[in-house]
């Protein structure tokens, strides 16, 4: 829905301090099941440190939506921001969202994935309207 995009858009461009009409949807967005078998393809490989404007091109901003509950649901697949000295990490649960910027500053990695089934959503912004997707349709 267009107002609640814009509700969206709004707030988000106002804690990064940067103006809503640049921010836009990009892709891709895409929700993720991970659990412990074995890994197919590389791009199955999630568990190494990357930077997602390096990994997917258009990435400025990065929203992750949690699905599943941390220890409840799956063990191991906490997110870990690379940092000097002591790295973060975000313990993953059912509706917590986690955004960040997209570049260098915000290395990070998944742990693997012991044990159950981890679910979650990425959504990403892009400062660049040529990288920019169409709002989603509900139809
Ligand atoms: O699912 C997550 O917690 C993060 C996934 C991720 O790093 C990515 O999609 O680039
Ligand atoms: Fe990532």
């Amino acid at each position: 829905h267009r107002d609640v995009r814009q509700k969206v858009q709004l707030a988000i461009a106002q804690a990064f301090g940067i103006s809503a009409s640049s921010l836009y949807l990009t892709k891709p967005t895409f929700f993720s099941r991970i659990n412990s078998t074995e890994a197919r393809t590389a791009h199955d490989e999630y568990w190494h440190a990357h930077v997602d404007k390096v990994t997917y091109g258009s990435f400025d901003y990065t929203s992750l939506l949690y699905l599943s509950d941390y220890l409840d649901d799956f063990g191991g697949g906490r997110f870990v921001f690379m940092e000097e000295g002591a790295n973060k990490t975000v313990e993953p649960r059912a509706g917590r969202v986690s955004f960040f910027t997209s570049g260098s500053e915000n290395l990070h990695r998944v742990e693997r994935v012991h044990w159950g089934t981890r679910y979650a959503v990425t959504i990403a912004f892009t400062c660049n309207p040529d990288h920019s997707i169409a709002d989603p349709a509900f139809t």
